[in-house]
Formats: C-alpha cells, sequence, structure tokens
C-alpha cells in the first residue's frame, strides 16, 4: 500500500506519470485538478514543479487503509478539527473530494492542482497552492482524514446529512472521565484531519491548505502542532522520549505485527449501513497536559515507579531490556517491583481483555501559560478498531489509578471513525459512507 510509485521513485514525475499515478484512482476531481493545473501552468511551470517530488520522501497517498495509521511516524504533525458550516450533502461531498484532490498533489511534493506554486502567470486569482512548500520534498507526508459523531447528529439528534443510520455503532460520545478538565474550543469536530510529515513546514502547509479550500462549507475548530512524535509504529524505528524523558512507544502496536494490526486497529466485519466503515479505524485524540515542572522536582525513583520503567533503558523495573515483557508477578522487598498503581502496570493489555492500541501521539509545546509554567504535554491519539473495548476502559481505569494522573490534565478530546483509503478509479476519501 505505500511507498514511492515507479514514477515518483526515479525522482521526477512527468504530467503522463502523475496522471498515472493519481489518475488512476484517486478522484475524477485530482484529474480534473491535473487538467487545470497543466492548462494554467506552462510546461517549464510543469516540469519544475514535477523535479520537485523526490520519491524517497513519498508516501502513497491511496491503498486500502488510509496513510498516517501504520505509515512509520514522522516527527512532526498538525491536526485540525473542522465544524461543517454547509448543510448540503453535495456540497460536503465536493469538499471530500477537493480535500482527497489536494491530498494527492501534496503528498506528492506537489503544488495543489499542478498549479506553479508559489507564482505563475494569473495575476488576477490567488494561486492555488500558497507555496510554502515549494522546494521542498513531499517529506513523507500522510493526511488521514476522519469524520466526528457530530457529523452524523447534532447534539439534539438531528439528522444532519441523511447520514444517521450510518453512524458506526463505535462512534460513541465519549463519557466523562475522572480528573478531565476539557475544553470546549479544543474538543469535539465534524471532521478530523491529521497531517504527519518529517518537516513542520510541510505538514502545516497541509493543514493550512485544506483549511483554504474548506471555506464556505467547513471552519477549523481547533488544531495543535506537536514537535516530536512520542510513538514508534515499526520495529525500524528507534523508541523516541515523551517530555516526562522517557521512552515512549516501547510497547507500541508495531505495522509488521500484521494480524495484531488487523485484530486491533482496522475496523472489520460490519454489516449493514455501517459497513462502510470497514477497513477504517476509530481514532482517539487527547490534548494532555503535563505539569513538567512538578514531574521535573521528583526524585528518579519516583519518576520510575509512576511509569513502572526505567528512565535509562526503558525497561521494565521487574527487570530485562526495553523490550523484555514486564513480569508484573516479581516481588521484590517491598512488594511488586512494578507498582500496581504505575502506569504500565494499569495500561498494559493483561489488563484490558488483551485489547492493544496503536498509539501515535506527539510531544506539543503551546508557549506557556502566563504563570510562567510551560504549557506543554502530549497530544495522544490512538487508533483502534473499537474505542467501547480498546480505549474508554483502559482510560477509565488510568483515570481512577493511574499515579501519573497526579502529573497530567486531560485539555482536549477527540473520537473520530477514519474511513478506509482511496483505492478505485473515481474514489475519494468518504465516498462510501456518503454515497453508499
Ligand atoms: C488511555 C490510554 C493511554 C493514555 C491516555 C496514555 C497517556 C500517557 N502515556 C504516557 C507515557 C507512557 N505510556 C506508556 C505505555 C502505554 N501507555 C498506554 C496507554 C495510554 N497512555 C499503553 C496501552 C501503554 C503500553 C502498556 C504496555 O503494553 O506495556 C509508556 C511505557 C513505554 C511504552 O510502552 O510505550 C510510557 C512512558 C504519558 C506521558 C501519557 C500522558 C501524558
Ligand atoms: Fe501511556
Amino acid at each position: 500500500m505505500e511507498g514511492a510509485s515507479p514514477s515518483a521513485r526515479a525522482g521526477r514525475v512527468s504530467r503522463r506519470g502523475l496522471l498515472g499515478t493519481l489518475g488512476g484512482g484517486a478522484v475524477g476531481a485530482v484529474l480534473g485538478g491535473v487538467a487545470v493545473g497543466l492548462s494554467r501552468g506552462s510546461e517549464a511551470g510543469a516540469e519544475a514543479v514535477s523535479s520537485a517530488a523526490p520519491a524517497n520522501a513519498v508516501v502513497e497517498f491511496m491503498g486500502e487503509h488510509q496513510a498516517g495509521i501504520v505509515t512509520p511516524a514522522q516527527d512532526r504533525m498538525h491536526v485540525a478539527a473542522f465544524d461543517v458550516t454547509t448543510s448540503s450533502l453535495d456540497e460536503l461531498i465536493g469538499l471530500m473530494k477537493d480535500f482527497s484532490s489536494a491530498i494527492g498533489y501534496m503528498t506528492r511534493g506537489l503544488p495543489i492542482g499542478g498549479s506553479a506554486g508559489a507564482g505563475g502567470d494569473d495575476l488576477l486569482a490567488p494561486p492555488e497552492d500558497t507555496g510554502e512548500a515549494v522546494g521542498l520534498t513531499a517529506g513523507h507526508l500522510t493526511v488521514t482524514v476522519g469524520f466526528g459523531r457530530s457529523l452524523f447528529v447534532d447534539a439534539d439528534g438531528k439528522d444532519r446529512f441523511g447520514l444517521k443510520a450510518k453512524l458506526p455503532e463505535g462512534l460513541i460520545e465519549l463519557p466523562h472521565f475522572p480528573g478531565d478538565q476539557l475544553e470546549e474550543a479544543r474538543s469535539g469536530g465534524d471532521l478530523v484531519v491529521q497531517a504527519c510529515a518529517d518537516d513542520p513546514q510541510v505538514a502545516v502547509h497541509a493543514i493550512r491548505n485544506l483549511s483554504r479550500i474548506a471555506f464556505g462549507r467547513a471552519s477549523v475548530r481547533w488544531s495543535q502542532i506537536g514537535f516530536g512524535r512520542t510513538a514508534s509504529t515499526s520495529k525500524a524505528q528507534a523508541t523516541p522520549r515523551n517530555l516526562f524523558g522517557f521512552k515512549d512507544g516501547t510497547a507500541n502496536v508495531k505495522a509488521e505485527d500484521t494480524s495484531v494490526v488487523d485484530e486491533h486497529v482496522w475496523i472489520s466485519g460490519l454489516e449493514g449501513e455501517s459497513a462502510w466503515a470497514n477497513g477504517g479505524s476509530f481514532m482517539v485524540a487527547r490534548r494532555i497536559r503535563m505539569t513538567i515542572e512538578t514531574w521535573d522536582r521528583q526524585n528518579l525513583g519516583e519518576q520510575q515507579l509512576v511509569v513502572g520503567r526505567t528512565k535509562a533503558s526503558g525497561a521494565p523495573l521487574s527487570g530485562g531490556e526495553e523490550f523484555t515483557e514486564p513480569d508484573f508477578a516479581k516481588k521484590g522487598a517491598n512488594g511488586p517491583l512494578i507498582d500496581t498503581n504505575s502506569h504500565v502496570a494499569l495500561s498494559h493489555p493483561t489488563r484490558h481483555g488483551g485489547a492493544q492500541m496503536l498509539r501515535r501521539g506527539y510531544n506539543y509545546t503551546d508557549g506557556t501559560d502566563g504563570l510562567g509554567r510551560l504549557d506543554a504535554g502530549l497530544f495522544f491519539i490512538a487508533f483502534v478498531v473499537d474505542p467501547r473495548t480498546h480505549y474508554v476502559p483502559i482510560q477509565n481505569l488510568i483515570s481512577k489509578q493511574d499515579l501519573m494522573q497526579e502529573y497530567v490534565r486531560h485539555t482536549g478530546s477527540g473520537l473520530f471513525v477514519i474511513p478506509p483509503g482511496v483505492n478505485e478509479a473515481g474514489g475519494y476519501l468518504g465516498k462510501r459512507l456518503l454515497e453508499g
């Protein structure tokens, strides 16, 4: 599914190559976009644009599943949630077609619409692409799109677009968890767009342009920039560290374990009206502020007790090295070596009927809070097959008992269903929901 197409791998995307790779199925809208872009741009412009798409930084947009889930986690993220402002299903369909078309270009490192990007000949219209990514590589950009419950039914239960019957049962209203201090302006949303890339400018460019494209049909409700990954999603990746200074992602679901991914990440087996969601996933997003200053005053022993692993190597406190399975039964002089209320003990699959999640979070900082404290933390993202079994019970237990709770505060929240990928000619993100 992922990986560069042969034409992209060659480092230059010819016009025919572009039509082949995008038009091979990404959408009529993409083909239309290409045609428009080429008719507007000069030959020389198109060539210049094409040569700016080195293949080794391209993650394929098209596929059975959307990219940006099992894709090796890139270092930078910009996520935005949108409120859909139109009440027209046709306009919503148009928006998803336009998003899919633009994503097709941007993930290849090309200016939207095949336009000249930062410039061109038309002085009387705004450029089709804002231009700040021209000259940069595709940066392994992935753009993952999802739908919130409020797209299906509004707060009064009204069927906004005739989609209510297609609402997957798993797309619940998340319950209030103990200690939640959620801010309305950082929570919810009808649509979510997760842009991840190696380069922050590439990720921000994607969200900026999609927001611009959405104008008149959807507006940004909240957005969050993350500056460093806090998870590995591939065995080839080194485990990064979160802002507590601990390795994060050691026991994460990894892309190579395809049977685990199939069981715990991809939606399958849905029948009837919600069958459109098969091949998709659910995305849980939580903005978790970390009280860094308090944490930094704790001694190393306390920090390790809270996590249940050593700070240096990430090994479980029961012994071994980073990837050794924790032994929760192993006792020392003062009881279990891994505290029963440590983060690892409470979130481990053995406490939750084997449920696992693919974590794909990011460190964030949004400056200081006016009291001299860093507004920083972890933008937690997890992809799961069903939040009712794979997120809610875990969050409930953590929120009630986790020693880590003393150092964190949940300030934002969202739950979205991620539709499957685009893998057919004339397809676009969400087509099976919106037209099926
Ligand atoms: C509800 C799910 C989870 C939330 C919310 C969460 C927040 C959170 N986690 C850390 C730091 C670490 N988490 C680690 C492991 C881990 N965390 C969860 C779930 C949530 N974390 C799971 C399922 C696991 C794996 C448990 C296991 O199988 O052993 C670790 C250990 C290293 C690792 O395996 O990744 C750390 C460190 C922070 C700082 C945080 C909120 C700010
Ligand atoms: Fe965790």
